[in-house]
């Protein structure tokens, strides 16, 4: 079973405005309630992708109980552990450009904490962990390290997507992949990404810290893969950016799938950047329907090679 992992759900309110004015009154013209956070957006594109999965974290209160009732009316499987705080709601203004306003979110005691871990203790080496997203104030801020410690030892493959030092302090423990954007690429090592090989040269330090894929989300420019023989490039085709929120979650569930599918390193990182576009393109996560019409528009180049 594929577990995903959000420490920090949200209830995404995505609210579209004809134009946006800050500091004035501003009229949504449609507003949409979506249950979000990465690990959750992961585990509702594996559901896309005829993947079951179970979703893990922490709910509180009345947005908790919604984001639990959307996943399992949707058939995604669900073992939350609740809190006593309330989910955050996080905001998204869609206007000429794209704001977002993603609250804290609740406290996590020791006992929350604790009834985690012993969730992912019991996993085998028949399961797959995927870790994804912001840690809430009150977690240890080693939470993902101790994570990915835990599945390391019991030989479980695990994915990390979050910042910084949240994702580096589990490389030593090898995750399958992490997904990187550049903008984060660039403040995990201080630099400035000017081009694909520059963002290979930093994507290669995660590797040699214990990455066994790179894989770094480029927006609107696609995507690279950097494995241990090669590097691809995804280019993506033209379309109607509507929403990019959870764009980057579905480039995970993508690659995850594949790898439970037994595809190819290649194909797997196609249908990745295809589950990203299409979200892109579409007001909610991308549908099954939608990464299919645009799987064979995305082109993969092998850039450098062994
Ligand atoms: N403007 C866009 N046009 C087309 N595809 C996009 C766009 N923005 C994002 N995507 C797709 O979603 C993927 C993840 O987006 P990105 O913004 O890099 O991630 P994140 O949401 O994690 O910041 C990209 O690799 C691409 O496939
Ligand atoms: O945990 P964080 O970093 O605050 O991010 C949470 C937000 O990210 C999302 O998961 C979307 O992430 P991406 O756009 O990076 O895929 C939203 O659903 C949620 O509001």
């Amino acid at each position: 079973m594929i577990y995903t992992i959000t420490l920090n759900p949200s209830i995404d309110y995505v609210m579209f405005t004809q134009d946006f004015d800050l500091g004035g009154l501003n009229r949504a013209t449609r507003t949409h309630k979506f249950a979000g956070g990465k690990g959750i957006n992961v585990s509702r594109v594996l559901k896309a992708l005829d993947q079951p999965s179970t979703a893990l974290g922490y709910i509180g209160g009345f947005p908790g109980a919604f984001i639990k009732n959307e996943l399992e009316s949707a058939y995604i499987h669900t073992d939350f552990i609740l809190v006593e705080e309330d989910t955050r709601i996080n905001v998204k203004l869609k206007g000429d450009t794209e704001t977002e306003i993603n609250a804290a979110g609740p406290d996590v005691n020791a006992t929350n904490l604790e009834a985690l871990l012993n969730q992912i203790k019991v996993l085998t080496t028949e399961d797959y962990v995927i870790i994804a997203g912001s840690v809430p104030k009150s977690m240890p801020d080693d939470i993902y390290a101790t994570i990915a410690q835990i599945c390391a030892e019991k030989h479980i493959p695990f994915v990390v997507d979050a910042e910084k030092s949240l994702l580096t302090q589990t490389l030593p423990y090898h995750p399958e992949f992490v997904k990187p954007n550049k903008v984060e690429l660039e403040e995990m090592f201080n630099l400035t990404i000017k081009d694909d090989h520059d963002t290979i040269q930093a994507a290669r330090l995660l590797m040699e810290q214990g990455a066994k894929h790179v894989l770094v989300s480029l927006g609107g420019e696609g995507a690279i893969l950097v494995t241990a023989d090669a590097c691809y490039k995804a280019t993506v085709p033209n379309g109607k950016v509507i929403n990019t929120v959870g764009s980057g979650d579905s480039t995970v569930a993508g690659m995850v799938a594949g790898f439970a599918q037994n595809k190819s390193i290649e194909e797997s990182f196609r249908q990745a950047v295809s589950c990203g576009t299409a979200t892109a393109f579409t007001e909610d996560l991308a549908t099954s329907e939608q990464i299919a019409a645009i799987i064979n528009k995305v082109t993969i180049t092998k850039i450098e090679g062994k």
